[in-house]
């Protein structure tokens, strides 16, 4: 966004490396033995359920969070404690972002410009980027929670970091300032800015980061490209047949058939030998109405979380990063 962001680093080495990493609450692990690299210029996705350790380990990352054990290099140098060398070269959009309310937002981002020691023109293109252009003069305390969340995300922006940290940076945004986002989040990675961004949207996940990692109750359970993740995973692709069309006896004794459920005004067929079944089917009832859902990084993500398959320690692709 800043006419004076530094060149993007395309240095050896990750941008983040964490090693290990355990913090406990109470005795309880929130983050529990975590290693994980996050590649310069990648957009990497943090997944999993409420309380699985996200936010923890985002802020361990950012240092605003100290481990219990392990370590945490960015650019190759530790974020605590608080590093004042990394904090130009990282953005960060936390769950709590802090605002100076009784400002406007012009206000309010050219004081978080400032600082950074950056210009006046990076906070109109950052206000413009991030669909609070027409806004400028509205004091902080009269925005909806979207508008505050789009100034959160402006304000981590505004002074072009390498390594951008956001943490579920649309939940409270409407679809359309979701996808205006999305294009915002492409055009920094395409520019080589390197994303962590943790998310409950699987379907955003999908569409934007070039790997994600899932954790569960703290662990890590999976890292890998979604794409990769769900062939890997073999999650089933469901046939939804219109209701009254096949019983559901004869539907589940269909070969290849693995599970049928009643959803809606639908039939719902899960197999992992699609034309086998859709032939089959076809031969019974014929195919008029017969949707096909292939599978999406919701299936196997809420396959991993519910525990319902074997995790893997770590897939193959990050596996050469831990020796
Ligand atoms: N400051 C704290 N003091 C005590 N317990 C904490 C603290 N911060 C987090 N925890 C606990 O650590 C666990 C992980 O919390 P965390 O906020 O990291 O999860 P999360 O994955 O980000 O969840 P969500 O998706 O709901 O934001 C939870 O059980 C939470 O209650």
């Amino acid at each position: 966004m800043s006419s004076t962001s530094p060149t993007p680093d395309h240095g050896a080495g990750p941008a983040v490396a964490v090693t290990g990493v355990t913090k406990s609450y109470g005795g309880r692990p929130a983050v529990d033995e975590v290693t994980l690299d996050v590649r310069r210029g990648e957009f990497f996705g943090l997944l999993g359920p409420n309380g699985a350790g996200k936010s923890t380990l985002v802020e361990i990352m950012e240092g605003l969070r100290r481990a219990d054990s392990g370590t945490v290099a960015v650019f190759g140098e530790s974020p605590w404690p608080r590093n004042t060398r990394l904090l130009p070269r990282m953005g960060v959009q936390t769950q709590s972002s802090a605002f100076f309310v009784r400002q406007t937002v012009h206000e309010h981002l050219r004081t978080v410009a400032a600082l950074f020691g950056v210009e006046g023109a990076a906070v109109d293109a950052t206000l413009e980027a991030v669909g609070l252009g027409g806004r400028h003069d509205v004091r902080v305390d009269s925005l909806s929670g979207g508008q505050r969340q789009r100034l959160a995300i402006a304000s981590a922006l505004v002074h072009g970091p390498e390594l951008i940290f956001l943490d579920e940076p649309t939940a409270s945004l409407d679809p359309e300032g979701r996808r205006d986002l999305w294009e915002v989040l492409r055009g920094l990675k395409a520019r080589g800015r390197t994303i962590v961004y943790t998310t409950h949207h699987l379907d955003e996940a999908e569409a934007l980061c070039d790997r994600v990692g899932i954790l569960v109750e703290g662990r890590l359970a999976v890292v890998d490209e979604p794409q990769h993740l769900i062939g890997t995973f073999g999650a089933a692709t469901r046939l939804l047949v219109p209701l009254g069309r096949i019983e559901e006896d004869r539907a589940a004794a269909l070969p290849g058939v693995t599970a049928v459920t009643v959803q809606g005004g639908h039939l719902v067929l899960e197999t992992r030998a699609t034309g086998r079944v859709l032939a089959a089917l076809d031969a019974a009832t014929g195919l008029d109405g017969v949707q096909t859902r292939t599978p999406s990084l919701e299936d196997v993500y809420l396959d991993i979380t519910a525990g319902r398959r074997p995790r893997t320690p770590l897939a193959a692709n990050n596996q050469e990063q831990q020796a």
